[in-house]
């Protein structure tokens, strides 16, 4: 039985040897590990070199530095402790289970310290999501749009939006109230409805601007497609600068699909080759072709390969989603019309290649500057316009102020799901169990 009321302790670094590793602990009880491990409270907020115990022999641990965060003012808001060690599988081994051997004290579960510091109100739903893409970024883009959400960049925008809808409910409600009186005040639900149909239109231009930011969280699909023994894999082991895939004279050597995850001016691409696309009678080739059809049809680019030596598939016309491009430009002279031409071998076009493959990746994901990046905050945005459009139609046709109030209030509340004020209880676990153990 775990219990929130519990002591948790985990390993917040990388797992396997390093330098230095970070234990950390929340909880009531972080104050008694601290007096029964390392001899008493540090200094709050300070790291200070001490000689860590075990507390059931007294035996010393290793020595590393200690901080103390006393609650609230701690990430988690609760009373927190690090221990910075040396890291060996040995003393992290040592500590946690010296830590968790302590009453109430065990292991946390993974994202519980978040959830904690959300379930404190030091975090919103989507600052925590924003911290999950940060401690998955791995580029710059990803990095940059992760951190904005994670310093409230969608939460300032969704908190702003929810307060003006909820000041035209207001409007709407005291409407209500005077509805019998004589002297009804100005046009109050006139007011609402114009507020309201303001934010709507924010709110529609930030879902009309397109998937970009929760494509940026996945990375650009780039798939690489032609004839057996056009180059498929060389290419991909070119560009993935190692031999992920294996290549050789033999047409239908490729079977599986292999990925490779690459940084392309700092936006996240995979890279996908597949079997080489013909008929064939060998059941387990026929089955690596249907799957590169299959991976084709979803990329978000596919590269289409044909040899300098070899036919064609004409016509070679680009376009959206689809690249021609030329290879073993070393075997012969330049076709015209075969779209890019490159060489593997030599080299030749592949930054070209390269520069387009990051343009239209560029053009898809964007920069890191979009406010919606995932399904859930455009699901929540959705609903918020159909709501607040019922709202309009409903005052179009004149029908009851209560009706009206009503499709405010829903609008606001499917608002309020993006920052985790109300109705997130079936999104939670999803949201931290995403996490790793220790954040
Ligand atoms: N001269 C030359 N040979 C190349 C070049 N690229 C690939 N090759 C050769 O072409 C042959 C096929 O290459 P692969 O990369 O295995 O081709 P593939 O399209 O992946 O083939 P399948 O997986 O069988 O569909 C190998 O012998 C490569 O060394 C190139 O740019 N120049
Ligand atoms: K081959
Ligand atoms: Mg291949």
């Amino acid at each position: 039985m775990t219990r929130s009321t519990d002591t948790i302790a985990a390993l917040a670094s990388g797992f396997g040897r390093s330098g230095v590793a970070v234990v950390r602990i929340s909880g009531a009880g972080s104050r008694f590990v601290l007096e029964t491990m390392v001899g008493g409270l540090p200094e709050p907020r300070r790291l200070s070199l001490r000689p860590i115990s075990d507390p059931a022999t007294g035996e010393l641990l290793d020595r590393g530095l200690v901080a103390w965060f006393p609650g609230p003012h701690s990430f988690t808001g609760e009373d927190a402790a690090e221990f910075h060690l040396h890291g060996s599988r040995a003393v992290i081994a040592a500590v946690l289970a010296a830590v968790t051997g302590l009453p109430d004290c065990r292991v946390a579960e993974p994202g519980e310290f978040t959830r904690r510091a959300f379930l404190a109100g030091k975090l919103d739903l989507s600052s925590v999501e924003g911290l999950a893409d940060l401690i998955d970024a791995e580029t710059e883009a990803q990095r940059r749009q992760a951190l904005r959400q994670m310093d409230g960049a969608l939460a300032q925008r969704v908190e702003n939006w929810r307060g003006r809808l909820l000041h035209a409910l207001a409007l709407a409600e005291a409407e209500l109230d005077f509805v019998d009186e004589a002297d009804v005040p100005e046009d109050l639900l006139g007011e609402a409805l114009v507020d309201a149909a303001s934010v709507r239109g924010e709110i529609a231009v930030e879902l009309a601007k397109g998937r970009g930011g929760e494509r940026l969280r996945e990375g650009f699909t780039v798939v690489i497609t032609g004839p057996p023994n056009a180059g498929k894999s060389t290419l991909l082991n070119a560009l993935a600068h190692r031999p992920a895939a294996i290549v050789s004279p033999i047409p239908g050597t490729t079977r599986d699909i292999i990925e490779v995850h690459c940084d392309l001016g700092g936006l996240p691409v995979v890279l996908v080759d597949t079997a080489g696309l013909r008929d064939t009678r060998d059941p387990i080739e026929q089955e690596g072709v249907d799957r590169a059809r299959a991976r084709a049809a979803t990329a978000d680019l596919v590269l289409r390969l044909s040899a300098i030596d070899s036919p064609p598939e004409l016509p070679c016309q680009d376009d959206a989603g689809v690249l021609h491009v030329c290879t073993k430009a070393d075997l012969g002279t330049t076709t015209d019309g075969r779209g890019l031409v490159i060489s593997a071998l030599t080299g030749a076009g592949l930054d070209e290649l390269l520069a387009a493959i990051r343009e239209r990746a560029a053009g898809a994901l964007g920069g890191g500057q979009a406010l919606i990046t995932r399904e859930r905050h455009r699901h929540a945005l959705t609903d918020t316009v159909e709501a607040l459009d019922r709202a309009a139609s409903a005052a179009e046709q004149r029908l009851p102020a209560e009706l009206i109030a009503e499709d405010l209030r829903l609008a606001a509340r499917a608002l309020g799901r993006v920052t985790g004020r109300v109705d997130v209880d079936d999104v939670l676990d999803r949201i931290f169990s995403s996490f790793c153990i220790g954040k």
